[in-house]
């Protein structure tokens, strides 16, 4: 099966000199298309540092020791590891991402918001911009709050317009940190199953970063992270 994702022997540091710290330690991780894979672990073990490398939206650092010189991350078909700024931007705009806390601009209408998620595709024509726009939101149950502004809505409501901002111009790949981090119980169970929901429609790849036991159910495979490591694969549980 296609590997949307695929990381080899990678490193990674932060900090110079004394203050230098290694924070991820030789991670090796495969993921297919269409599969949608949570990323758990306990507080600081690096799950966000990996998701940010996988999404371009940190640099990987490139050692030129001896241990990583087989160094890979490859993401819908590009190598990240030792890719120019350039090419890590081109890189970020083809992801879909949803993080802890929405995200969304507060002078903008919940449609102006997803809207947004559209406008780096300029392809689209501006008439196809506003009806996709509003299938996605109609998609998630916010068909009556089109014109609502983020602080007219709940914060389940708020991660609802994310998850459409997200997942309106069908990323390959959708990368989510802590998404029902802020939300109740059931908030964060329909918010994920949203995801799910959409991703499989939509034939989307998500890796999502979650200390939430009450979601992990919706995931095809958990990876566990400790200390930087990436421990042994645990089947999905099953619900
Ligand atoms: N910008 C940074 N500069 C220096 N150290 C950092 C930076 N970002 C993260 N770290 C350190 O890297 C380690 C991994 O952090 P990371 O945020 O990836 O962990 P995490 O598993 O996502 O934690 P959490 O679940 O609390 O969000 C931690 O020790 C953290 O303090």
């Amino acid at each position: 099966m296609l590997k949307v994702i695929s990381v080899r022997n990678l490193d990674h540091y932060f900090g110079n000199g004394s203050l230098r710290k290694q924070v991820l330690f030789n991670i090796n991780l495969e993921i297919s298309a269409g599969e949608i894979v949570i990323l758990t672990g306990p507080s600081g073990s690096g799950k966000t540092t990996l998701l940010n490398l996988v999404g371009g939206l940190r640099s990987p650092l490139v050692e030129r020791s001896s241990s990583s010189q087989s160094a890979s991350l490859r993401v819908l078909g590009q190598e990240l590891y030792g890719a120019s700024a350039e090419r890590l931007v081109q890189a970020r705009r083809r992801n879909g991402y949803i993080f802890q806390g929405h995200n969304l601009h507060g002078s903008l209408t919940a449609l102006q918001n997803v809207k947004m998620g559209l406008e780096l595709h300029q392809y689209i024509e501006l008439a196809e911009l506003e009806t996709r726009a509003i299938q996605i939101l109609e998609q998630v149950g916010l068909g009556n709050h089109l014109h609502y502004y983020p602080d007219q809505l709940s914060g389940g409501q708020k991660q609802r317009v994310a998850i459409a901002r997200a997942l309106v111009s069908h990323p390959q790949l959708v990368l989510a940190d802590e998404p029902t981090a802020s939300l109740d119980s059931q908030s964060g169970r329909d918010v994920v199953n949203l995801m799910q929901k959409l991703a499989h429609e939509k034939g989307s790849t998500i890796l999502m970063v979650t200390h939430d036991h009450r979601i992990l159910n919706i995931a095809d495979r958990i990876v566990q992270m400790e200390d930087g490591r990436l421990m042994s694969p645990t089947p999905a549980v099953i619900s």
